[in-house]
């Protein structure tokens, strides 16, 4: 398989790139990644940063309504939330099948052909389908990565009940290639969303349904992050530093690390834990805790020797519900009210995530916010 070296100068040259593309493995002997992928000296991914020591909580504990057990997981999620947003979730209850036969499907389709895997094109920065970074209009510090992502929403248990994640596979893809697990997936990861806001409302003092309440019909995001091996890991991002502008997300890593979070300036790792998912807040949902809970800007490293796999689901609530604080947590109001649809058009037409979204955002607002 060979590497890319130029970007394409017309329409069918970018075909054949895109044909090539998934592989994104050097040729042995060129070992330049095209210049599109190499980030700026002073974003390149800095080697060796120190582990970020990220609260663990027994979600099972919380669930078992001892009282110590609720307090100390109540106690751990403000702690991490307060200081920036991201904690572990173990005894989490989605069963590790569910969780390894996710991955599996992820090597079938993310090691298809291109032709295949074009099948499921979606738009860049849309909520779903197949994208890589030649879809998108930017031609500069371009992610290292391919992506696959699904629009979900828990569905009515009706008898018809269509099936959102899974209608779109049939529609859009050979099913033979594809294991409808991740219709079940999105399922398994909705319900631990709901669950962990309980606890986090529980942990503000709130009442534990409040925020569950709120994205009972939330209209989330699966996304299968591949980021292929690459010999020149120094110099791109799997994934460039963001905040994710939606409001929980949870992640599932493989073994292999390259999360990283910025805390007091300086890049943290969260290295693999098998037993637990990794959970962080985002923009949304610090908007909805009136600043109380922060969203951290995050970024993917890559290496040159295995490739690494993560499946993050990004909850959201429904695209016309009001975001604001609850009374209890209004005093100075932070942000102005605001639905989730218009920070998702504002993220995908106007700006880049960051750790000023919200407030770049809010100016946006108040000069009349052209959609
Ligand atoms: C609503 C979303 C926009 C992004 C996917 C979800 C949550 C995270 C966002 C993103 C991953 C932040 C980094 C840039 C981005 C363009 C990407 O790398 O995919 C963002 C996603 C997106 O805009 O599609
Ligand atoms: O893959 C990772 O480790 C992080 C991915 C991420 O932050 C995202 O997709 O928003
Ligand atoms: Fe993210």
């Amino acid at each position: 398989m060979e590497c890319i070296t130029k970007l394409p100068s017309n329409e069918n040259e970018t075909d054949s790139l895109l044909m090539t593309f998934g592989s994104m493995v050097l040729h042995d002997q060129e070992n330049q990644v095209p210049q599109e992928f190499v980030w700026p000296d002073h974003q390149k991914p800095s080697p060796n940063v120190p582990i970020l020591q990220v609260p663990l909580i027994d979600l099972a504990g919380f669930l078992s309504d001892d009282p110590f057990l609720v307090s100390e997981a109540t106690r751990l999620v403000a702690e991490g939330a307060k200081k920036h947003g991201f904690f572990l979730v173990t005894n989490h209850g989605v069963d590790e099948r569910l969780l390894s036969s996710a991955y599996t499907s992820m090597d079938k389709f993310f090691l298809s052909p291109t032709s295949e895997k074009q099948k499921a094109q979606g738009e860049w920065r849309e909520s779903w389908g197949y994208a890589n970074s030649y879809f998108g209009k930017d031609k500069k510090n371009l992610p290292w990565k391919e992506m696959l992502s699904f629009s979900f929403t828990p569905e009515e248990k009706t008898d018809d009940h269509s099936q959102i994640v899974k209608d779109f596979i049939i529609e859009n893809w050979v099913t033979n290639t594809m294991i409808l697990v991740y219709q079940e997936y999105a399922e398994a990861m909705s319900n631990l969303s709901l669950k962990i806001m309980e606890l986090l409302g529980m942990s503000l003092g709130l009442n534990r349904s409040h925020f569950k309440y709120f994205f009972e019909d939330n209209e989330s995001i699966l996304r299968l992050n591949y980021y292929p091996k690459c010999k020149q890991p120094d110099v791109v991002l799997g994934t460039g530093p963001h905040c994710d502008p939606t409001s929980l997300t949870i992640l599932q890593q493989d073994h292999v690390s390259g999360l990283q979070v910025l805390v007091d300036n300086q890049w943290h790792s969260v290295p693999p834990n098998p037993d637990a998912l990794v959970v962080n807040i985002g923009d949304t949902f610090r908007a909805l805790t009136n600043g109380i809970y922060k969203s951290s800007l995050h970024q993917a490293v890559v290496n040159s020797e295995t490739e690494r796999k993560t499946i993050a689901f990004f909850l959201s609530p429904k695209v016309d519900k009001v975001v604001k604080p609850p009374e209890e947590l209004e005093g100075e109001r932070v942000y102005p009210d605001f639905t989730w649809s218009i920070l998702h058009e504002f993220v995908k037409k106007h700006y880049k995530t960051d750790e000023n979204t919200l407030e770049e955002f809010t100016k946006w607002l108040k000069k009349g916010g052209n959609v």
